[in-house]
């Protein structure tokens, strides 16, 4: 077990999405931009006291929303929890609601996914490591454990919650229409996002235990009478339900205990050769087309 901050384990991860980059109640124990061997993360890593827990936190756009859906670095992000001790990742996302029951303001425990974004790099084992060809089990991508820890949380504050829900997972930047939304909802899909995929598959690959906390802003394209889904809006609804979406990510990190363990879906000797790749620091990150990360600060 790796060991941070006179000996703190960090077993938790946190992920957010579109509106939350800060744990506000935490008290930050270090900040940290961590090179891996795929890039950059998204921005700065914080190691954090939430509840009595450390959990190492990560805004998925990076600083001031800077990163599209379709440019964040999925495996750098995932790779570098990993490489902190990360066992479990909790992470939230704004999605839009596509049926009755998952209307605005609603939480989902997402469930499935159907991935429909195109592009992305989605696995660790792209024959460019001697791992043997691999292939993830993937029937059930979500950790039941920490969907589990999420419910208790959303149900001891009250809030309106479905405890499964199938998402669609889109490139984006651009919303869909009319015609897309609606073969999605033929198709088994109850709620749509940008972000939930590659990092549930990318989590499983490295052994990580994967939740997400998903909260309705919008009915897309318009299915209930409303009108069609802005960006601005989104943000709208996110700003006033940040409070309660930072009170369950937390209680969740509170209930978690020392014993949770991650579902072990890939071979670990796989996941000790991807682990212990080099890293090739800010250079060969340029020389990839990344950005340099920021500094670190402490
Ligand atoms: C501003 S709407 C589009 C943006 O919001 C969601 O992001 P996240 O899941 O990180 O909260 C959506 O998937 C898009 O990336
Ligand atoms: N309607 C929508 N489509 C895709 N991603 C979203 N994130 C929030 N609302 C969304």
């Amino acid at each position: 077990m790796k060991q941070h901050e006179g000996g703190r384990q960090v077993r938790i991860g946190i992920i957010t999405g579109s509106g939350t980059e800060r744990l506000p109640g935490a008290q930050v124990l270090a900040t940290m931009t961590p090179d891996t061997p795929y890039g950059p993360t998204s921005g700065p890593i914080t190691l954090a006291e939430v509840s009595g827990r450390t959990v190492a936190f990560l805004a998925r756009h990076g600083a001031g929303h800077s990163l599209p859906p379709q440019q964040i670095n999925y495996r750098a992000n995932l790779w570098a929890l990993k490489s902190l001790g990360v066992e479990g990742i909790i992470s939230s996302s704004a999605v839009g609601g596509l049926r009755p029951g998952y209307a605005p303001e609603t939480f989902v425990l997402t469930n499935q996914l159907i991935d429909r974004s195109t592009g992305r790099i989605d696995t660790y084992f792209d024959g460019s490591r001697p791992t043997g060809v691999r292939h993830l089990p993937a029937s059930d991508p979500f950790c039941s454990t920490l969907r589990r820890h999420l419910q208790q949380a959303l149900t001891a504050r009250g809030l309106p919650f479905q405890a499964q829900g199938t998402v669609v997972v889109i490139n984006g930047p651009r919303f869909s229409t009319r015609a897309e939304s609606a073969w999605y909802v033929s198709g088994g899909a109850d709620i749509i996002s940008m972000t939930q995929y590659p990092e549930p598959v990318l989590a499983a690959e490295l052994n990580m235990g994967f939740a997400n906390l998903a909260y309705v802003t919008d009915s897309d394209t318009g299915h209930d009478g409303s009108a069609p889904v802005t960006a601005e809006a989104v943000f709208g609804r996110l700003k006033a339900a940040q409070p309660h979406i930072l009170a369950v990510l937390e209680a969740a990190v509170s209930t978690l205990d020392e014993g949770y363990r991650a579902p072990q879906l890939m071979d670990p000797e796989a996941v000790r050769i991807i682990m212990d790749q080099p890293v090739p620091g800010p250079s060969a990150n340029a020389a990839l087309g990344f950005e340099p990360a920021p500094a670190v600060s402490r």
